[in-house]
């Protein structure tokens, strides 16, 4: 009979949910193991061939170190080449390996024109982005100054509008930017009318046509429109899509969008793929982004899935879960008993509101306690996180001073998360570490099996195996001195592209087909060479545990800190200004602070600051709380001790 795997006990509900044979939906707090649960689920079909050989499991998260740290899991779970059948995707990465694979597929009508194009990351650079381009077009004098163009630029937008693909004043006058770029997305293709409103539908359908004709450029959520309507015209490739995947994960289904369930929908519904879908309520953090408040419901109807709840906190301890319990009250109306696991006593678990004069007394004071800590309690840095609502780069600068002054490294993760998550360059990380310490045992490991794969070669063929680890440490060799030469970021990225050209850069792209976009590709390559040249302080190899984020304390907005934990979280500015929309977004806000909480293992701090350098330009500003009045009022209610006093604060 099959156990779980790694020596974890699962509670019976979570045993059913990785057992079951229909469709099923978990929703658990936080720390309750879903993730686990899906990399425990995805271990027992494989080892128990329930996913039948050679089909696969398909797992989709939101954001790209999730999706890595799942597939990270099932490998340590249950083997590398078990694990191979597990592909763990984003959904953005989803839709766009299908257009990109299918595009051809496409009705002409919504035919790209050539198979390469953007991704426009914002909605509004939809407009804006031609609207720079018309605006040059009027704009001829290159000496014109810099504040009238930042001056033009609206007014010239909102002129773009009717010079858009012809639309005509009309709808210029009656749709702003804003309306047109939010309707985008906001039907299935091929386009009808919106609300019956004829016009909106005929200027949205226009900047449909210029965006796939002339010099293709898309938003994610265009993507998926197209992915799904082309599966939806071309039952073979739904087919081949079923044959492929025989089991669907689902990850954070809070957070789901209604086109993100739309596409799910349209390749698996009524098919014998099983779904497994987990999330929690409380934790529904991109409604902004239009998650889908019904997924859940629609979900049981239309897969006509089972609901399993878990009872159980592996990751808080005691004190924390009865401080989440009083949100969950407050956000669900629910009154659940979440058990904590039993490594911890009933004491353990702290939670406190430090009270500042300024953001300086702050940051000196919060680095002299996290010295502490690293010295007296053990620590790791990469055992603290530091959590701010926004703008790390607002919240976290002097802090990140102070910390260097005690020699301890931290960084703003929003400028290195979504890379260090890319597999190119974890590919190029390892290689580089294996040039600087040939040693390392890890990297050689994964740089060998990657040649493997890249060069066909059986697993078990020794021969070819030790034929592939010369001709890697042939190829190491020289290019320690090549590194220890380079004086500029071209020059990293020329000896980059040098490593690809020797793996193969069609064979990576062939394995990894999110590469195929070469201007992703490239873009790519230069975004690693920068970074990795931007943190070079003369030592290659500290360089590289830098990125790798060794001995560094990640600083991070809530929404990036999602499925993360830590045992010491620090949330910075507990105020009105970082919490700057609590009036109207009140539930997701709400929801943030609750992801926070959540995130720390035995320890959050939340800092109060009465002066804060938030204003433009750094401008000081008074903080208040009175709007986020609610958020005081329950940590209040749940005993947490507000502290002002630092005197005792030594940190050496
Ligand atoms: N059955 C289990 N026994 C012991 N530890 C577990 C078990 N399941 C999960 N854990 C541990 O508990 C922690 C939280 O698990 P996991 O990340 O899967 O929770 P989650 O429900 O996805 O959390 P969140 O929604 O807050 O991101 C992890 O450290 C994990 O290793």
């Amino acid at each position: 009979m099959w156990k779980p795997v790694d020596g974890f006990d699962l509670e019976e509900a979570a045993m059913n949910a990785v057992i079951s044979d229909k469709n099923t939906y978990v929703v658990a707090g936080p720390g309750a193991g879903k993730t686990e649960l899906l990399a425990q689920r995805a271990s027992y079909l494989l080892e128990t061939n329930r996913c039948r050989y050679p089909r696969k499991i398909l797992a989709i998260s939101f954001k790209k170190d999730a999706a890595k740290n799942l597939a990270a899991r099932v490998e340590k779970r249950c083997g590398k080449e078990l694990g191979r059948r597990f592909v763990s995707l984003t959904y953005d990465a989803f839709a766009k390996g299908l257009l990109d694979r299918f595009y051809r597929a496409l009705p002409k009508i919504y035919q790209l024109s050539c198979p390469t194009y953007d991704v426009i990351i914002s909605n509004k650079d939809i407009i804006s982005n031609q609207a720079e381009i018309n605006s040059f077009r009027f704009l001829t004098l290159p000496l014109i100054l810099m504040w009238a163009w930042i001056f033009l630029r609206e007014v010239i937008s909102a002129q773009c509008l009717s010079t858009f693909g012809g639309i005509n004043s009309e709808l210029e006058h009656r749709y702003g930017e804003r309306c047109l770029v939010s309707s985008m997305a906001v039907q299935k293709l091929p386009l009808g009318t919106l609300n019956d409103d004829r016009l909106l539908w005929k200027a949205v359908f226009q900047v449909w046509q210029i965006l796939l004709k002339e010099s293709p450029r898309l938003t994610f959520q265009m993507i998926s429109r197209l992915s799904e309507y082309l599966i939806r015209c071309n039952p073979l490739i739904r087919q081949c899509l079923i044959l492929t995947y025989s089991h669907i994960f689902l990850d954070e289904f809070q957070d789901t969008t209604t086109i993100q369930y739309d596409l799910i929908k349209t390749c698996f519904h009524d098919s014998d793929c099983t779904f497994t879908a987990v999330g929690d309520y409380k934790q529904r953090i991109m409604l902004w982004a239009g998650a889908d408040r019904d997924v859940f419901d629609k979900f049981e109807t239309d897969f006509r899935a089972i609901k399993l709840q878990l009872i159980m906190n592996y990751r808080c301890a005691p004190k924390l879960i009865q401080i989440q319990s009083i949100l969950t009250k407050k956000i669900s109306g629910e009154i659940v008993n979440i058990s904590s696991c039993d490594k911890w006593r009933e004491e353990d678990g702290l939670c406190q509101i430090w009270n500042f004069d300024d953001y300086k007394q702050e940051s000196d004071i919060v680095a002299k306690k996290i010295a502490c800590w690293i010295k007296n309690e053990n620590m790791k840095p990469q055992d603290i996180c530091i959590l701010v609502k926004q703008r790390p780069d607002k919240y976290s600068t002097q802090l990140i001073k102070s910390l260097g002054d005690f020699g301890i490294k931290s960084r703003n993760e929003s400028l290195l998360q979504d890379l260090v998550a890319e597999e190119l360059c974890k590919i190029l990380l390892d290689i580089m570490t294996l040039i600087f310490f040939p040693k390392a045992g890890k990297e050689w490991i994964e740089v060998v099996d990657l040649l493997k794969r890249v060069r066909f070669i059986d697993f078990q063929d020794n021969e070819k195996i030790k034929l592939i680890e010369q001709e890697l440490s042939n190829f190491l060799t020289p290019y320690k001195q090549d590194f220890l030469r380079i004086s500029s970021s071209e020059e990293v990225e020329d000896v980059l592209a040098n490593i690809l050209n020797w793996i193969g850069q069609e064979e990576l792209k062939n394995l990894f087909p999110q590469y195929k976009n070469n201007n992703y590709y490239k873009h790519l390559i230069k975004s690693i060479a920068d970074h990795l040249w931007n943190n070079f302080t003369g030592d290659w190899m500290k360089t590289l545990e830098f990125i790798k984020g060794k001995d560094v304390i990640p600083i991070m907005t809530i929404h990036k800190s999602k499925g993360l934990e830590y045992d010491t979280v620090i949330f910075v500015g507990l105020e009105d200004s970082a919490f700057w929309n609590f009036k109207k977004q009140n539930e997701e806000d709400t929801c943030a602070f609750f992801v926070a909480l959540s995130r720390a293992k035995r320890r959050v701090i939340f800092t109060f600051s009465k002066i804060r350098n938030t204003g433009r330009y750094g401008v000081l500003c008074c903080q208040d709380h009175s709007t986020i009045g609610s958020l005081y009022d329950m940590l209040e209610k749940a005993g947490v001790k507000n502290v002002t006093d630092f005197q005792n604060v030594s940190g050496r």
